[in-house]
């Protein structure tokens, strides 16, 4: 990604925050949500309600660790490739992260901006849909994101550790977690997922075939590329291409982010009850549903 050091100034900024930061201090409610002290402020989720979304605006909507870092990286090459201009990043990228001016100073960007977000559905600024911009939607097994949330907290140096991965499982299962429960931000975003503007993409069909997914998302967006601008995009994209990079684009932190990118890393953690406990969650919030069946969870979340 091209000019990163604003977003590794401020990644570093936040684990600098994190260091001095226990565990039971590290979360503030907003609207019923619990969010990193480190990360978010309420001033900022204040002055996020006047945000002005742009129509050509490219929102990435994820769950944290479902890959928003890998589209992130796709999205930038695209534009890239079709502009010849490196995306810079003069703000972090997360809308929701950052200081309460930072929305002023995004006035002054060139389009397209992207703006990638953890909010749920009904916490997202109401100029998105308004103005039209259009949205990708990124979803992962909720066993790997568990797993991968957990890992991030736990090998990352400072930032607070749970003591073990029982107790993170049960905070993620009562959604005590930065950005609140996996099932909620799922259960809002399942009746939107065929709205206009609107565009699902899951992380495991990503896995399986890039250069597919790569050329869906760039459909979406409305860029025209070469299938050999698309091959380049994606053989930039992998996970062993991203972490060889990860330290010059993320920093310190880079490693820990990129850190495995598997399907099914879940095996190695879940006990047989904690797997029956998230089956029956998973039933009881989106069996029957449209994204209940976009998720595939019989083929990655079943031993
Ligand atoms: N190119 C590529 N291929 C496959 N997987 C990838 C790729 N890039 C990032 N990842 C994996 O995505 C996980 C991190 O998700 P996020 O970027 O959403 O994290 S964050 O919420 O923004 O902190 C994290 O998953 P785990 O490795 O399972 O922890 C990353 O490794």
């Amino acid at each position: 990604m091209a000019n990163k050091s604003k977003f590794i100034d401020y990644i570093d900024e936040a684990l600098e925050k994190s260091k001095e930061t226990a565990l039971s201090r590290l979360f503030f409610t907003h609207q019923g949500i619990p969010y990193p002290i480190t990360m978010c402020t309420s001033e900022t989720f204040q002055a996020l309600d006047n945000f002005e979304a742009r129509s050509n605006d490219i929102v990435l909507a994820s769950y944290p660790k479902c890959g928003s870092n890998w589209i992130l990286h796709i999205i930038s090459e695209l534009i890239f490739a079709e502009s010849n201009k490196k995306y810079e990043y003069p703000e972090f990228p997360i809308l929701e992260c950052g200081d309460p001016e930072k929305y002023q100073r995004m006035k002054q960007f060139p389009s397209p901006r992207i703006l990638a977000t953890h909010l749920h559905y009904d916490k997202l600024p109401g100029s998105i849909f308004k103005n039209k911009a259009k949205i990708l939607v990124i979803f992962r097994n909720p066993k790997d994101t568990a797993v991968s949330f957990f890992h991030f907290h736990n090998d990352v140096p400072d930032i607070p550790s749970y003591g073990s991965w029982d107790e993170f499982f049960r905070q993620f299962m009562k959604g005590q977690v930065s950005w609140g429960s996996y099932f909620d931000f799922a259960i809002n975003w399942n009746k939107h997922l065929d709205d206009e503007n609107v565009k699902f993409i899951l992380y495991e069909d990503l896995k399986k075939n890039l250069t597919a997914g790569i050329k869906q998302i760039a459909e979406f967006f409305g860029f025209s590329l070469t299938g050999e601008q698309i091959q380049t995009i994606s053989a930039q994209s992998t996970f062993q291409a991203m972490r060889a990079k990860s330290q010059e684009t993320h920093g310190a932190v880079g490693p820990f982010l990129f850190r495995k990118g598997e399907v099914g890393d879940w095996k190695n953690l879940f006990s047989e009850t904690q797997n029956q406990e998230m089956d029956e969650k998973f039933k009881q919030c989106l069996a029957g549903t449209s994204l209940g069946a976009k998720l595939k969870y019989e083929s990655y979340c079943h031993p």
